[in-house]
């Protein structure tokens, strides 16, 4: 997409979506440093893009406890003057949240329009955000996805790579059960939506998207080691045998029927994207 500017050049997203669409440009801490945003939405203006993703985020979310002002900053304040300038400039803006935005009770999958209600710091910047990008006045659209993993960065799927190579045994919760996506369909999904959101005005809100079938991370930490072809025995805990300083969502399922309906953009399965990020890191089974 011609003219398209991605922020947060180092993060799994971001990689992701350098990777599909190689004539945008990207911009990271050297470029654009997001704790001071101000000087960052001016050289926006002046450098006129066609359309924003965002890919920057404050997503330690254990540390954000503790470090709430950043977190603040990454994930609320930052959206808002993004969307802002977007808007100034009469562009798509599209921004990615969280299924942590939920406190995860009950065991339906939550629409766009379910009550949000976050657990921790992470959650109530990323909630935060989600309206300022839709305060700001312009063509906007907010993917809320959940359990992201990629070849790069930090994730789920590489601490357990790292873990089960170190390990014959491993514990992991149970009681908390989601949709795993991978960043490159993430990236797909964006591409596909601002397209579509460049040719109508019209288009654009909150949906939700997230990687299929749903599974507790004990299940998904199982099938790692399968696909990796790592003998490591995970057994099931409760949440609350895993204390962590932030609480997570016991339910985070995603009912992703609105990004079909509207976007034609369809759950992908997890279980084939995880073995071809597998592959790409070197394992081969
Ligand atoms: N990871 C996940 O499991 C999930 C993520 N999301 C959302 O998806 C989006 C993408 O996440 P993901 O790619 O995984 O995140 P990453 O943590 O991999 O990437 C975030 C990026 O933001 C950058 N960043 C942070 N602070 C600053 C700053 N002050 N100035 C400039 N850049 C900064 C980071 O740079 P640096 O490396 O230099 O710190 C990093 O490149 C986020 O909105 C996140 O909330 C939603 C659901 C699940
Ligand atoms: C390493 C480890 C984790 N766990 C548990 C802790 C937690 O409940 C779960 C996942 O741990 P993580 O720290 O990888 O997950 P976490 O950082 O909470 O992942 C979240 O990141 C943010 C950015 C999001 O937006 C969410 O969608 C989600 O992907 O696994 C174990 O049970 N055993 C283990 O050995
Ligand atoms: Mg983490």
């Amino acid at each position: 997409m011609n003219g398209l500017l991605i922020l947060g050049k180092s993060g799994q997203l971001a990689q992701a979506l350098a990777r599909q669409a190689p004539e945008a440009t990207v911009w990271g801490r050297a470029e654009a440093d997001l704790s001071d945003p101000h000087p960052v939405a001016a050289r926006i203006r002046a450098l006129r893009p066609t359309a924003i993703i965002n890919a920057s985020a404050y997503t330690a979310v254990d540390k954000a406890e503790t470090d709430a002002a950043a977190a603040a900053m990454l994930n609320a304040t930052v959206p808002g003057l993004l969307a802002r300038a977007a808007a100034e400039l009469g562009i798509p803006f599209l921004h990615v949240s969280t299924d942590y935005v939920f406190d995860g009770s009950g065991e339906a999958a939550r629409t766009e329009d379910a009550p949000t209600a976050p657990l921790g710091v992470y959650g109530r910047t990323k909630l935060d955000g989600e309206g300022q990008v839709a305060a700001a006045g312009g063509q906007w659209a907010v993917m809320r996805t959940s359990w992201v993993f990629s070849p790069d960065g930090a994730n789920f799927v590489k601490t357990m790579l790292r873990l089960g190579a170190e390990r014959d045994r491993l514990n992991v919760v149970a009681d908390q059960i989601g949709g795993p996506t991978e960043a490159g369909r993430i990236a797909a999904a964006l591409l596909e939506m601002a397209r579509q959101m460049r040719d109508d005005p019209q288009k654009g809100g909150l949906y939700h998207f997230a990687g299929a079938p749903d599974i507790s991370w004990a299940s998904f930490a199982r099938e790692i080691f399968a696909q990796a072809g790592l003998a490591c025995q995970v057994r099931d805990i409760p949440a609350s045998d895993y204390p962590t300083p932030a609480r997570r969502p016991a339910n985070s399922r995603l009912d992703c029927t609105r990004i079909a309906r509207d976007f034609g953009i369809t759950r992908p399965d997890w279980r084939d994207d995880l073995g071809l990020v597998l592959k790409h890191l070197g394992y081969t089974t």
